[in-house]
């Protein structure tokens, strides 16, 4: 059975050399690795496969939206890789989730987690105003699990700043699965919901996502290892 630590690194690199750099320094009893649209534009579903036989708990993070159909036949060929973990984005509505839920229950034991994305983490409420939602992103990040877990989906791509309001009302099995992580010192890029790592743990988060400050880090294995520590003193 594959090993699921509490954090994914995001592969976000331009092709599968660079990846391969830094994946051979990486134990997947460590790190879970998560690949992106980036990665798998450039490397292909070969290169997923090559790292779920190497043992690795991966999250194929392609943030399918579109017509049920087809987005019930593209969770099914993530299935196919060996994924563990696989996202729609929840704005596609109930019968596009429940098209996404219904698809893999053909796969059993073996499906993977099927998560969506509720607001992504480098969005503040004007921006979502911008884009016609008029409420806080608070609000929509929960309308948007509750929505989720409704059409009976494992869990939402969220920031873990929401992490201690979701809790209030999901199952703590009930993934939380948060990007937007910023260990203290590390720059925000273009992030904008943020939260250091033990803060994240301690608000109630399933598991991390965390790039550039792992993989842009000087000692890519040593960033991972240092923030690994510091969680799990408080786990
Ligand atoms: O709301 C979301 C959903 C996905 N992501 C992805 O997570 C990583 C974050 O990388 P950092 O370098 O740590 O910022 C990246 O692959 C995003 O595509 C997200 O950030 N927010």
């Amino acid at each position: 059975m594959t090993v699921k630590p509490p954090i994914f690194v995001a592969l976000d690199y331009p092709n599968a050399a660079a990846a391969e750099a830094l994946v051979e320094q990486l134990s997947p009893t460590d790190t879970g690795l998560k690949v992106g649209k980036e990665l798998f534009t450039a490397a292909g579903p070969d290169f997923v496969k090559g790292l779920t036989k190497r043992g690795f708990n991966v999250f194929l993070d392609l943030k399918f939206h579109d017509i049920p159909n087809t987005v019930a036949k593209a969770v099914s060929a993530a299935a196919e890789l060996g994924v563990g973990m696989v996202n729609v984005h929840a704005s596609g509505g109930r019968r596009m989730m429940e098209a996404a839920r219904q698809a893999l229950s053909h796969y059993g034991q073996q499906a993977p987690d099927l998560i969506a994305v509720t607001v992504l983490t480098s969005m503040t409420d004007d921006e979502l105003h911008e884009v016609g939602v008029r409420k806080p992103v608070s609000e929509q990040v929960s309308r948007l699990a509750a929505l989720t877990a409704d059409c009976g989906l494992d869990g939402v791509v969220c920031s873990a700043q929401e992490a201690v309001m979701l809790r209030q009302y999901t199952h703590q099995d009930f993934l939380l699965v948060t990007p937007g992580i910023r260990p203290e010192g590390t720059d925000s890029g273009d992030q904008r919901r943020i939260m250091t790592p033990v803060d994240a743990i301690q608000a109630g988060v399933s598991y991390l996502v965390i790039g550039r400050p792992i993989t842009q880090a000087a000692d890519p294995a040593a960033a991972l290892a240092s923030i690994n520590k510091e969680i799990n003193a408080v786990r």
